[in-house]
């Protein structure tokens, strides 16, 4: 489970922090490199992927990520939660972050209670607590009929909501969400993004790597990964 939480609120160890605190941010990410080794000598490679990235996230904010294929996002939401090393920068989260990584993390051979249960009990949520925040889920991208299934027997577009509905369930003010609604039908991306303004409303901070043009009106902010640095529009 440690792959969709990361601890509250400390610059992680061994980072160096510039000391300037922007007011009120959940998240800050400041100078974060990362270079990919590959290989022995004399054919080693590297592939400096982030070189200097910055990033800010408020409350009440959707803010998307965007860039080229290759371009780094997935790695900068790694670093962000703990999943992946960053070779310099610094992180401060003023919360927990919920994750919901590209490629979904799921158990085949659990049911989609099962997942909510174990992963709820992960998060320290009581039982009730997890029944009521898995029906609101269910409900909010409608595959409540598959409750008792196991993810073996579940459609990609249907484990892609259980993959989206871990990171939602303990409702984290900062979430991060690595294209959530890739196999999403229509009605169902459109409850995403009545879910995410029910969030930010509540005052939770969404960062969404999306590759869709047409999202681009639906964020406050954008972050354009271009060259290692996340530069604002
Ligand atoms: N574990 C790894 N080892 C070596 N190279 C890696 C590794 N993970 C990613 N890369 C490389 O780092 C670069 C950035 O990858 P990343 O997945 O962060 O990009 P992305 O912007 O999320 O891409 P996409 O839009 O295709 O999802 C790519 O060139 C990728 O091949």
């Amino acid at each position: 489970m440690q792959h969709r939480t990361a601890s509250a609120g400390k610059i992680r160890p061994g980072a160096r922090w510039d000391g300037g605190k922007r007011a009120g941010a959940l998240l800050e990410v400041r100078d974060v490199t990362k270079t990919y080794r590959r290989g022995v000598w004399p054919r080693r490679r590297s592939r400096h992927v982030l070189r200097g990235a910055d990033l800010e996230l408020y409350p009440g904010e959707v803010v998307g990520l965007v860039g080229e294929n290759g371009s780094g996002k997935s790695t900068l939401m790694k670093i962000i939660v703990g999943g992946l090393r960053r070779d310099s920068g610094a992180i401060r989260l003023a919360g927990q972050v919920g994750y919901c990584p590209q490629e979904p993390i799921l158990y085949t051979r659990l049911t989609c209670d099962e997942h909510f249960a174990l992963f709820g009990r992960g998060y320290g949520m009581t039982p009730a607590e997890i029944t009521g925040a898995s029906n609101e889920i269910y409900d909010a991208l409608g595959f409540g009929q598959w409750a008792e299934s196991r993810v073996d027997e579940l459609s990609g577009g249907t484990r892609a909501k259980v993959n989206l509905a871990l990171a939602l369930l303990p409702d984290r003010q900062v979430l991060l969400l690595d294209e959530p609604y890739a196999g999403f039908d229509w009605d169902t991306y459109q409850r995403f993004w009545e879910l995410s303004a029910l969030r930010r409303a509540a005052g939770r901070a969404l960062l969404i790597v999306s590759h869709f043009i047409t999202d681009e009106d639906r964020f406050d902010r954008i972050y354009d990964l271009r060259d290692g640095k996340a530069v604002p529009r």
